[in-house]
């Protein structure tokens, strides 16, 4: 049976070792956790089993070896397939064990692996988190997280490894939906304006950074933005993915619609993305959205 300590004793899985699963499964392992991994191309394994970490060669393995097992995927899609589909997680869970999705996924999608996981009398606990590459990195993430509340406690220690802080927001979907609200304002982050009337962009930055208005992700993004680099920490991709089910903001912007919300800004934003992955800049980082402001504001000069 899961027991709520201090300190989590079990074995932990770790599905999906992208750029914020590595660097999550890493900082477990660095903790001294019992950490089990799967990546669907295994390469990415390689360096986490030379520090340490054991390998199982499907989604249910991990999950019928581990205590609690955590997936980060790219999207909606991937996520059931890892834990609904053939050899999926849920195939490895049973009573005593725990499922912990930290990808970003919509409402519906949460629900879904909530409803496999709970069939096998299993825990499911959503956990989307804020911050990117370099947080996963320090781990200094934010998890939102919905569900199994004992599974909450319980991941807890496990969370405070990987993040900063993390909310607990009650029912199944509630994580997800934060998440997609969190994404959606990130969308608008935009500089251009201050160097079309002739001031130094660099220079906004750092006013910015330190009035009344600053957030973190402009002094993060900005100076690269300035400079027309666009270091991968968010694929851009990801932001405006390519699924109509599957893509942060049109999933924003879904979750708005089924409450009546009317969000312009958000849907503006969406279309300067479609953009940007048009020109093929799918795989930069998502700040690289600026060219298509850029090109647009081109074509009305
Ligand atoms: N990057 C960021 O800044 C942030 C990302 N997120 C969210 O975290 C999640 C992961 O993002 P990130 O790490 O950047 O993405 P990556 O593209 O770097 O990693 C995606 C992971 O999903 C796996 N995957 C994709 N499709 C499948 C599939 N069909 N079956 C099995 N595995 C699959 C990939 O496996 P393989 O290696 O084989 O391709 C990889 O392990 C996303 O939901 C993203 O929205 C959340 C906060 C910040
Ligand atoms: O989902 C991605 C969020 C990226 C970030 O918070 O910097």
């Amino acid at each position: 049976m899961l027991n709520v300590t201090d300190k989590f004793s079990g074995r932990v899985g770790f599905l999906g070792l992208g750029i914020m699963g590595s660097p999550m499964a890493l900082n477990l392992i660095k903790a001294g956790c019992d950490v089990i991994v799967w990546n669907r191309t295994k390469s990415k394994c390689d360096p986490l089993i030379s520090l340490g970490a054991k390998y199982s060669s499907s989604p249910e393995e991990v999950a019928a070896n581990c205590d609690v097992t955590f997936a980060m995927l790219t999207d909606p899609e991937s996520a059931i397939d890892v834990a609904c589909g053939k050899n999926g997680a849920v195939s490895g869970m049973g009573p005593g064990k725990g499922y912990v999705d930290v990808s970003t996924v919509d409402v519906a999608t949460s629900k879904l692996i909530n409803e496999h996981i709970k069939a096998r009398g299993a825990l499911f606990l959503e956990a989307p988190v804020s911050g990117s590459k370099k947080l996963a990195e320090d781990g200094q993430l934010i998890f939102l997280t919905a569900d199994d509340r004992s599974l909450y406690e319980l991941v807890s220690p496990l969370l405070d490894i990987l993040g900063k802080s993390r909310f607990y927001l009650g029912k199944v979907g509630n994580g997800a939906a934060m998440k997609l609200v969190v994404n959606m304002i990130m969308g608008r982050l935009r500089i251009l304006l201050s160097k079309k009337v002739g001031l130094d962009p660099s220079i906004l930055v750092e006013v910015v950074s330190q009035g009344a208005i600053s957030a973190p992700m402009y002094s993060l993004k900005g100076p690269s933005m300035v400079k027309s680099q666009y270091p991968t920490a968010f694929p851009l991709k990801h932001q405006q993915k390519k699924l109509m089910l599957t893509q942060d903001l049109r999933l924003a912007l879904g979750l708005a619609e089924s409450v009546s919300q009317s969000t312009p800004i958000a849907a503006a934003a969406n279309e300067l993305y479609k953009v940007a992955k048009s020109y093929g800049l799918s795989d930069e980082d998502f700040s690289a959205v600026i060219e298509a402001l850029k090109a647009k504001s081109q074509d009305t000069a």
